[in-house]
């Protein structure tokens, strides 16, 4: 399991640097927890300019890097909200003015950069100290001075130094906000270090990249560095062109081999469509490099094909994962893309392009085909048929291209659909599902993207919202991915898990439901590649590792699924308190574990509402008559206005299996040893016997007829001797014996009276019986009843429930549920018929999209 390492709360400024080695530090927390910094693999955390457009925008970053970062982290930061666009109009109404041969800047542009200086001073005074505001104004004015002297003079040779000011100011302010709140940080403009041959190809020089980097960063320091900018090899400032941000935070990764980059972004992760026109769309939670790397390439609005190049290289061993979060949302999970197994490969997505040119030549077939495909990387092409389809931009140097080998081209308007995944091309199922979906569209053409990983339909008109959501719901309407854990693997966890396997084959309803974790008191076997079922106890026996609860709340916390359902097959209370941290993660709970349905008042009430206000789902049909569907039969009457007045019968079947067998020629202590080498007792028999077992049971049943009780309202006759009562399981199984006289007496005087012994549960309700003493009207017990021996509840069949329940509708006449009420199979079958039921539901649950002003 993944170990949470520590992160910056706050750290103080005295950190020392010797022979270049970072040295861990105690560091004072700023609330009252130590904060302890290890050396760890380094993280890359890019901002982005809506993520720090404003000074509350900012301040929650500076949050997020609290939580999230550690000394030596790099963060990446995009200039302030749209500084760089206003520098890019500014830019442009001079080079405009100059083509008019207006030699003075003018009033428009000195406005315009006035404003612009204004909004930066804003935030340098909204966010630091008076001294620290003051350096930096300072520093600013010398900038703006800077930047009316080139505009004023030498516009065309400084471009890109007069664009960079945006990643410039937001860096600086935000190392010294930094510095200021948070831990020691340097500002690094990233043209001091990251050297790309030119602004077209945008090739990096890693080894001097590199080897600069390593010279500006300083050990014990949090680095700030400038985003979208870089230097070519004659020191002329660059810049990394659209998303280059994006661009600089993945290359600064490659070069310090970090584990992973986190995009800090204003979308909350990448959606199987754009989830602005497709509000179905499903947030894909794990994405394999190819196929990110193919949904950039074919207009995923998030993703760029070039972010990925500098972490994906077949060559070496290192992968760099990349995270797409919201940093608006930060505690939400985003996208993680890397490389992945089974489960992920699933995932498809839907994206489209409109404005694009259908290409046809000759040129287009044969050895010409490799040379254009190389020069001009299009969208799609067949060398069979002679067609690319490229951007607009691109048709004027393909006519230049073609004019030169004397050939013939046409251009048609046109615009792609595509579905990405996997090695989608490959999958026959997928691409007939493609076609199908697209039948009204008509599309010119169908064909498979250059790596497999995608689907291209040409069409011969924009591709519409509605064709697009058609399209996404065809390809992904069965695409809900639910990871099951299972808690216990004993008695009746292990026979959960037997019958898994085939009802995973059967069950359309489990489609998408993956095993990725099992759990024992000790020990967990976590994988969200999926567990294999056909080898589930065995590759426990030899994989599952020591845990602890808050090792397994944080997996819970990050797992990658659409949903994640709990099946609780333990008996432990222990297990049953972290329900509320469970639900309060919006994740479903199948219990056969009686403990948290039968907890306190407050705390039951208190996990209902959780379990409600996040959405998350409690089935415990097996904690009363294991697969019999006494849960099941009160909620329907109560949801169809009956109401209830009196519960009574036999509700453990170990009870009924002893006191139905018991007729005093084999000794009481061995039916008893005898059912729990069947299975139908609790793991201690004393659970049973003690009444507690059947006492959990009313309350929980009297609890789904919609009354509030406690199990103090519920009084129980313990049949366990005091003696035998406190001992450890072992001593009570040896000791057993010392039951016997006493249930042979109470056998014996019930015989005389022609009559029986059975333990018998009883709740009634009765409007008329309320009084100061008992204000509910309620009256309930569980005890040891002598029956005459043609009652109801004294002919079962051992080990049979019996329930009876009196309401508005069965009053004179009642409703009867009678069957087996304990063992693995009925139990493990109970738990399954729960699983198919929240499957169910989830599969009609739409994503909830947020989305938080993505552009
Ligand atoms: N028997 C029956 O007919 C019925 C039983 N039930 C309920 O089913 C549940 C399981 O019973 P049964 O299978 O007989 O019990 P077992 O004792 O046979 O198995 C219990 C399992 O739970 C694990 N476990 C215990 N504590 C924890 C914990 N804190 N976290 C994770 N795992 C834990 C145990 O691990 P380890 O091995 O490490 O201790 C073991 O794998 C009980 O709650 C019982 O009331 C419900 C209906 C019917
Ligand atoms: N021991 C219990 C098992 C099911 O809850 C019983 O016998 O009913």
């Amino acid at each position: 399991m993944k170990q949470e390492s520590s992160t910056l709360s706050k750290v103080n400024n005295d950190s020392s640097i010797v022979n270049n080695e970072f040295i861990e530090h105690d560091f004072v927390a700023q609330g009252t927890a130590e904060n302890k910094l290890a050396k760890h693999a380094i993280q890359v955390h890019k901002f982005g300019g809506s993520s720090l457009a404003t000074s509350e925008c900012i301040k929650r970053v500076l949050e997020i890097i609290r939580a999230n970062c550690q000394l030596n982290d790099i963060v990446v930061v995009s200039a302030n909200g749209k500084t760089t666009d206003s520098l890019f109009a500014i830019y442009s109404l001079v080079e405009r003015t100059i083509a008019e041969q207006e030699k003075q800047l003018s009033d428009e542009i000195t406005a315009a950069i006035s404003v612009l200086a204004q909004s930066q001073a804003q935030l340098i005074t909204e966010l630091l100290n008076a001294n620290n505001s003051k350096q930096l104004l300072c520093q600013l004015d010398k900038d703006i001075s800077q930047l009316t002297t080139w505009l004023a003079a030498d516009i065309a040779q400084h471009k890109n130094d007069i664009l960079a000011f945006g990643e410039v100011w937001s860096a600086r302010l935000f190392s010294a906000l930094l510095n200021e709140q948070v831990c020691p940080s340097n500002f690094i403009d990233a043209r001091d270090f990251l050297v790309i041959d030119n602004e077209q190809s945008g090739l990096v020089d890693n080894a001097t990249s590199a080897a600069q980097l390593r010279q500006r960063r300083q050990f014990g320091k949090l680095a700030v560095i400038t985003g979208y900018i870089s230097q070519d090899s004659r020191g002329t400032s660059c810049t990394l062109g659209r998303n280059g941000s994006d661009y600089s935070a993945t290359i600064i990764a490659a070069l310090v081999a970090a584990s992973n980059v986190t995009l800090w972004t204003d979308v909350d992760g990448i959606y199987s469509a754009d989830p602005r026109v497709v509000p179905s769309a499903r947030k894909l939670h794990r994405l394999p490099n190819g196929v990110a790397k193919e949904l950039g390439r074919l207009g995923n609005p998030v993703l760029h094909a070039k972010t990925l190049l500098p972490l994906i290289n077949p060559l070496s061993e290192h992968h760099t994962h990349l995270h797409v979060a919201s940093s608006f949302d930060a505690q939400v999970i985003g996208t993680e893309i890397g490389k992945f197994g089974q489960i992920a490969k699933q995932e498809l997505s839907v994206t489209y392009l409109n404005d694009l040119l259908l290409a046809q030549s000759v040129s287009f077939t044969g050895d010409c085909a490799a040379k254009a495909r190389a020069e001009f990387a299009p969208i799609c092409m067949d060398d069979q048929q002679g067609f690319m389809v490229i951007t607009q931009a691109q048709q004027k140097s393909l006519s230049h291209w073609l004019a030169s080998h004397d050939v013939e081209i046409t251009f048609k308007p046109v615009a792609i659909i595509a579905t990405v995944g996997h090695r989608v091309a490959e999958r026959g199922d997928i691409k007939a599902r493609f076609k199908r979906s697209l039948k009204t569209a008509k599309p010119l053409q169908l064909v498979g993207g250059d790596n497999s990983h995608s689907v291209i339909a040409i069409l011969p008109e924009p591709c519409s919202i509605e064709l697009l959501n058609k399209v996404h719901h065809e390809m992904t309407k069965d695409a809900r991915h639910i990871g099951l854990v299972v808690a216990g693997m004993g008695n009746i966890g292990e026979r959960f898990l037997s019958l898994l396997p085939a009802q995973l084959n059967n069950v359309y309803a489990l489609e998408n439901l993956h095993l990725v974790g099992l759990l024992s008191s000790k020990k967990a076997l976590i994988n969200n590649d999926g567990i294999d079922v056909n080898q589930a106890t065995s590759l426990f026996a030899q994989q599952a590792i020591a845990y602890d609860n808050d090792q397994l709340i944080s997996w819970l916390t990050q797992h990658p699924y659409d949903e994640l359902i709990v099946v609780d097959i333990t008996p432990s209370e222990d297990f049953s308190l972290l329900y509320e941290r469970i639900f309060a993660l919006g994740i479903h709970i199948i219990g056969a574990n009686k403990w948290a349905a039968s907890s306190s008042t407050q705390a039951y009430n208190k996990l209902v509402n959780t379990a409600d206000s996040h959405n998350s789902l409690w089935l415990g049909n097996t904690t009363v008559g294991a697969g019999l569907p006494i849960n099941y039969a009160i909620d329907d009457l109560r949801q169809s206005g009956d109401s209830i007045s009196e519960l009574s019968g036999i509700f453990s079947g170990t009870l009924s299996w002893l006191f139905e067998t018991y007729d005093g020629s084999v000794k009481f202590s061995t039916l008893l040893l005898n059912a729990l080498a069947q299975g139908i007792t609790e793991p201690d028999p004393r659970e049973d016997l003690s009444g507690r077992d059947v006492q959990r049971k009313l309350l929980i049943l009297a609890r789904k007829a919609g009354f509030e009780l406690a199990l103090e309202d519920i009084d129980c006759q313990n049949l366990v001797p005091e003696a035998l009562q406190r001992l450890s399981l072992e001593d009570f199984l040896s000791r057993a014996n010392e039951l016997d006289d006493y249930f042979a007496s109470a056998l014996s005087e019930a015989t005389s009276k022609a009559a029986c012994i059975r333990y018998v549960a009883r709740f009634q309700y009765n409007a008329n019986a309320i009084t100061g003493n008992n204000p509910a009207g309620i009256s309930a017990k569980v005890s040891l009843e002598v029956l005459p021996k043609n009652d109801p509840f004294a002919n079962l069949i051992p080990g049979d429930n019996i329930f009876k329940i009196n309401s508005r509708w069965y009053q004179d006449n009642p409703l009867i549920i009678q069957g087996p009420g304990a063992g693995r199979d009925v139990t493990a079958g109970g738990l399954h018929s729960d699983l198919v039921k929240i499957c169910q539901q989830l599969a009609h649950k739409q994503n909830q999209v947020k989305i938080k002003g993505m552009s």
